[in-house]
């Protein structure tokens, strides 16, 4: 290995010869998808992202091409992204891994604690309180987004430390784009990403993970560590772990069109 190869480029380095190294040999590569802020463009609202009409049949071919080691890799719930992709049903790992379904369509669901619903009705008040906050319930996770409403952040951020104290052990809070969430602290996204790679037919397979955000950081130490790669969508000079970046989710959309089309 050297400085320059494209396969294990330095951090800040350009994403595009990674894809460019799976499209040439995809049956050594495992591809690892985040949705939000990487396969589709950030929205004002969780209901507002919009899936472009082609992206369901391209993510379909390139899972044909990747012989089926294609996942899906989200902080949303797994039913919720189901619907995104329709009538595609891609593996995946939901609540940033809280929940998980492999290639064999099996589901192993997230723990839901009854002490969550008391939390889940407190939250839920928590718009009449902090005009513009969004309360997203996503089961076994709960989420406040300030996104319109950025002014709040500090309250959102201590009313959700008040509903961790709650909850106690094996919860965490996750500090997204513009959103505070409760969820499971026992399963990451790196683990999720190390459970694929331990079954079929990602065995074997040298991983690529693309995300964008800090709960993609463990994903991609995961994919870094276990000899392969990875991609933020960011900023060149963006601090992360991931070895290279892309600009925008819409010049990752191009290039997984174009590597579906090769075929
Ligand atoms: O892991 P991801 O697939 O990237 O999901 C992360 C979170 O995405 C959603 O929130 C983010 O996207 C919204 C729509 O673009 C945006 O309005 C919000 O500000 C972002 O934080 C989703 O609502 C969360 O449940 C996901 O965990
Ligand atoms: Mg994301």
């Amino acid at each position: 290995m050297t400085d320059k190869d494209p396969l294990f480029p330095q951090t800040g380095a350009e994403g595009e010869p990674l894809l460019a190294a799976l499209a040439r040999a995809p049956h050594e590569w495992a591809l690892f998808l985040d949705i939000d802020g990487t396969l589709l463009d950030l929205a004002e609202t969780p209901d507002g992202i919009v899936v472009p009409p082609r992206l369901p049949d391209v993510l379909q071919a390139l899972t044909r091409h990747l012989g089926g080691a294609l996942a899906l890799v989200t902080g949303r719930q797994v039913a919720l992204a189901d619907r995104l992709f329709t009538p595609h049903r891609f593996p995946i790992a939901g609540l940033h891994g809280a929940e998980r379904r492999g290639s064999d369509g099996t589901l192993i669901p997230a723990d839901r604690p009854p002490a969550l619903d008391d939390i889940r009705a407190e939250l839920a008040r928590a718009p009449a309180a902090l005009p513009g906050v969004l309360f997203e319930d996503k089961g076994a996770a709960l989420a406040l987004h300030y996104r319109q409403a950025q002014g709040t952040r500090d309250r959102v951020a201590a009313l959700m430390e008040k509903q961790l104290a709650r909850i106690g052990e094996g919860w965490e809070l996750l500090h997204g784009k513009m959103v505070v969430e409760l969820r499971p602290a026992a399963k990451d996204k790196g683990r999720a990403l190390r459970a694929f790679l331990d079954s079929e037919p990602f065995a074997g397979r040298k991983p690529l993970a693309i995300g964008d955000d800090v709960t993609d950081e463990a994903m991609f130490a995961a994919a870094n560590a276990l000899g392969g790669t990875s991609i933020r969508i960011a900023p060149p000079d963006q601090d992360t772990a991931a070895l290279a970046t892309l600009p925008t989710p819409e010049r990752l959309r191009q290039i997984l069109e174009e590597i579906a089309h090769e075929r």
